[in-house]
């Protein structure tokens, strides 16, 4: 039987996770290992690789000011252009390792160079971090969002006798935000499902689920392009934040609740930048043997 591409290679990794968002952290600077989708679902499997929503790579800076950048592969192989959960996971390993001193440093995703300020560690003694988002961008072109010529607060799409709400943005990654009055008892993934498969979203698209609590509280779940339901997801708290700030149902500084944890989001101007401030958390270091599963 031929050999599988990557037979016979070991990867060490770093396994973290941002409020439950995990991730599988890859160091690539010395450019002995590429990725590819095949190996990401190896290594994404929760049975025959290491687990995780998706694998974070190590990489040379792109800009002048940062530190190193970093790329982000879903686990169903799919590259992304956005990790919110991600980028503090990626600050935490990048100040463990001495490449980024000091509590203030840029890293570079493959949207934006992105300022990360160190917070006071949490009581677990994980690090909390506040990256600087980018600028939320609501126009549909800029989702990707068709089918709507002029940007609203809301769409509406029909589809199969049923009617479907939703706020949309880009934060460098495309969001759908449903408004529900119950986010336990929402359709997360068959409505999730239904949005990412339409012609309307043609790049799919991140779909979070949203309830007002109070004016700086938001509960939600978010069904992630690539990766299904997470337990949280740094990008979708901020399209949420952005969203309902924009409907004047929240304040511009806010906490959103999401199953794995608590996450600040402040949006203080329009043309500001969405920060969002959460824990990084080391699990475990590891050395995977591909080939070894049934990979
Ligand atoms: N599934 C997302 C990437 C990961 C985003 C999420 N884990 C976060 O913390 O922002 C996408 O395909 O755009």
């Amino acid at each position: 039987m031929a050999a599988a591409p990557h037979a016979g290679r070991v990867l060490r990794f770093s396994k973290m996770h941002g409020a439950g968002n995990d991730f599988v952290v890859i160091d690539l600077r010395d450019g002995t290992t590429t990725l590819d989708p095949a190996l990401c679902r190896v290594l994404g499997d929760r049975h025959t690789g290491v687990g995780c929503d998706q694998i974070l790579t190590i990489e040379a800076p792109r800009s002048a000011s940062a530190v190193a950048s970093y790329r982000i592969w879903n686990s169903d192989g799919s590259l992304a252009r956005q990790c919110g959960n991600g980028a503090r996971c990626v600050a935490a390993w990048l100040l463990r390792d001495g490449t980024a001193q000091g509590d203030r440093f840029d890293v570079d995703s493959p949207v934006d160079t992105h300022h990360v300020e160190r917070l006071a560690d949490d009581p677990l003694g994980n690090n909390v971090f506040r990256i600087a988002m980018g600028v939320p961008r609501f126009a549909p072109a800029d989702v990707p969002l068709h089918g709507f010529d002029a940007m609203r607060d809301e769409y509406v799409l029909e589809y199969n006798d049923a009617v479907y709400s939703f706020g949309a943005v880009s934060m460098g990654n495309p969001h759908a935000v449903i408004e529900v009055d119950d986010v336990a008892a929402a359709p997360v993934e068959p409505v999730a499902q239904l949005l990412q498969s339409l012609p309307a979203f043609p790049d799919s698209v991140n779909v979070g689920f949203a309830r007002v609590e109070a004016r700086d509280r938001v509960r939600l779940r978010v069904y992630e392009r690539g990766a299904g339901e997470t337990l949280a997801c740094g990008s979708g708290a901020c399209a949420a934040a952005v969203v309902l700030m924009r409907r004047g149902r929240v304040d511009r500084e806010l906490t959103i609740a999401l199953p794995g944890g608590e996450l600040q989001i402040a949006w203080p101007r329009d043309d500001a930048p969405v920060t969002m401030a959460g824990p990084a958390a080391f699990v475990f270091e590891g050395t995977f043997l591909i080939g070894a599963g049934l990979a």
